[in-house]
């Protein structure tokens, strides 16, 4: 076998692909679970990301901190464990075999893809249209941010949310699709809640972090790789360390656009030689202006698309037969496996294609991540070795805790009513400034919930939903703030 030869050529019982939360915890179940088995991580990001502090809350929901360090850190605690760092480019499923950017060549027996998502961008080739998604990107945005008076932020989810709110001393314009902020996390009652806060000063930072914290390791130069390889998501926290201040002397001002969508974008040149565009009297004199489709045309110094993530799978696909989701990610049995033989799959790349539990759905979610990654490094050694696995506990009820204008969320189940069409019902406790308590029932019984706030409901709640109880008896009284939910239900 002439490439055996080749010292850039070496077999390895499991090979990983990815450096982030996903990868890292597989890497470490593989690594821990057989520690005769060579395993190799191959990342393209010079960093990998570290779960530390790992603490189960109540049966589902879980906290940790989150390091980024230098791969030295794994291959310490774990000598079976080789770290490369280099870009997979191709992958020979008919041979087992991935090649690197570098031209190396790894064989595999089992093979598990974690390489992520990255931004789905409104527009690939404009340098005034930025994503956020790892450590670079962040710091990018940063530097802009610093010299800008006015920025586009345009997607509802996740990232708009926490930029909207964190960013001072810049005007914000939000335009969303949707007809209430927020609302790939919540409904429009939450969005009525945490309105306010946006017109608000933002309070002093005193609460302690209700959530996984995300840290940086300052000292970890950006080396290796360069800036052209992405690295790993940001998660949790990612904006605590960074300030986010614009060039104008103002706490918060946002501007909402409503159910609307870019309808075009153009720079000022663009802008000066079409006559009939007008902005009104700063006509000319942003960098890049952005049409919306509610007619309103807004100049700023830049935009943040905020709309998503796109799996990154390309480097897998040629010449192999991957089974692809809607969403372009690839299709996960509930063993993690995906339409290859051998090759696994976790994290943001993937799309968990098993019949669901009815409680549970797939976000793309740092938790998520660790979970799948987890699991999916068992279900590896588990065929190895030729046991019989069964679907973890944890993909039965979808929970998440995090952190939204300063104010702790948990989200349980069919936390918005998800798939149940209009046979469900919501019982909802406000108490404006404090809290915000949704609960999605279903024949009675606890399907969902939204908790804002320190609301203690978690525990309870988590439970009631996990034994299904019939709790039509309760009616309103479930929310009532004068009882102890906690001893009613003992
Ligand atoms: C700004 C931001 C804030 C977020 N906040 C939260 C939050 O508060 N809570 C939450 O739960 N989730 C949050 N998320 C989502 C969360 O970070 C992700 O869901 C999670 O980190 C995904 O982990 P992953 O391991 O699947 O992928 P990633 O972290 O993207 O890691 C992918 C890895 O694969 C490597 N890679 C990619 N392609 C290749 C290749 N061809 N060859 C080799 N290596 C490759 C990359 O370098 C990287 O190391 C946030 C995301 C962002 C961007
Ligand atoms: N606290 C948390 O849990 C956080 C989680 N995240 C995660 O990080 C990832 C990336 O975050 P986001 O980019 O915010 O993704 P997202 O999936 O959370 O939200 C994308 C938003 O963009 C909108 N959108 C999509 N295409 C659009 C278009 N062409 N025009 C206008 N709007 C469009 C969608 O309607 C949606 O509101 C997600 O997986 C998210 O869940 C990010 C930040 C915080």
């Amino acid at each position: 076998n002439e490439g055996m030869a080749n010292p850039k050529e070496k077999t390895f019982s499991f090979v990983v692909v990815g450096g982030g939360i996903a990868g890292v915890t597989c890497v470490e179940q593989l690594a821990s679970q057989i520690p005769s088995a060579d395993v190799a991580l191959i990342t393209a990001g010079p960093h990998i990301k570290a779960v530390t502090n790992y603490k189960q809350v109540s049966k589902l929901l879980e906290e940790f901190d989150v390091e980024e360090c230098p791969s030295s850190v794994l291959e310490e605690k774990f000598h079976n464990l080789t770290v490369i760092h280099s870009a997979v480019k191709s992958l020979h499923t008919q041979s087992h075999t991935v090649e690197t950017a570098d031209g190396c060549v790894f064989g595999y027996e089992k093979l598990c893809i974690c390489s992520g998502g990255r931004p789905k961008l409104l527009t690939q080739d404009n340098p005034n249209v930025l994503g956020i998604r790892d450590t670079d990107s962040a710091q990018e945005f940063q530097k802009r941010l610093s010299k800008a008076k006015r920025i586009v932020v345009v997607g509802n989810g996740g990232i708009a949310l926490e930029l909207v709110y964190e960013v001072e001393g810049c005007e914000v314009v939000w335009a969303i699709k949707d007809k209430a902020i927020g609302n790939t996390f919540f409904d429009a009652g939450a969005a009525q809640f945490l309105i306010p806060l946006l017109e608000a000063d933002k309070p002093e930072r005193a609460s302690p972090c209700k959530r996984p914290r995300y840290t940086t390791e300052e000292s970890a130069p950006s080396c290796g790789s360069g800036p052209t390889e992405a690295g790993s998501a940001l998660g949790p926290d990612w904006h605590e360390g960074i300030v986010l201040r614009g060039a104008e002397q103002v706490s918060h001002r946002v501007l909402l656009q409503y159910q609307c969508e870019v309808e075009k974008i153009f720079t000022s040149e663009e802008l000066l030689n079409s006559p009939q565009q007008t902005v009104g009297p700063e006509n000319g004199s942003w960098p890049i202006y952005v049409q919306l489709t509610n007619g309103n045309t807004f100049g700023c110094d830049f935009v943040v698309s905020a709309t998503g993530v796109v799996p990154n799978t390309e480097p897998f696909l040629h010449s192999n037969k991957f089974a692809l989701a809607d969403d372009g990610g690839l299709q996960v049995d509930d063993h993690m496996m995906t339409s290859e033989q051998d090759v696994y799959a976790a994290g943001d790349v993937c799309t968990a294609c098993w019949e669901h539990s009815p409680l549970w759905q797939q976000m793309r979610l740092w938790t998520q991540a660790r979970q799948m990654g987890w699991y999916a490094g068992r279900c590896m050694v588990a065929h190895l070795l030729s046991e019989p696995i069964e679907l973890d506990f944890c993909f039965e009820l979808f929970s998440h805790i995090t952190k939204f204008f300063s104010y702790k969320v948990v989200l349980l189940g069919k936390f918005n009513g998800q798939g149940l069409g209009p046979n469900h019902e919501l019982l909802v406790r406000c108490t404006k400034g404090q809290e915000y308590v949704k609960v999605v029932l279903s024949g009675g019984r606890m399907v969902g919930a939204v908790l804002i706030g320190e609301t203690d409901l978690e525990e309870t709640f988590e439970n009631l939903i996990l034994n299904q109880m019939d709790l039509t008896p309760y009616g309103e009284e479930l929310l009532n703030p004068n009882i102890d939910i906690e001893d009613y239900f003992d």
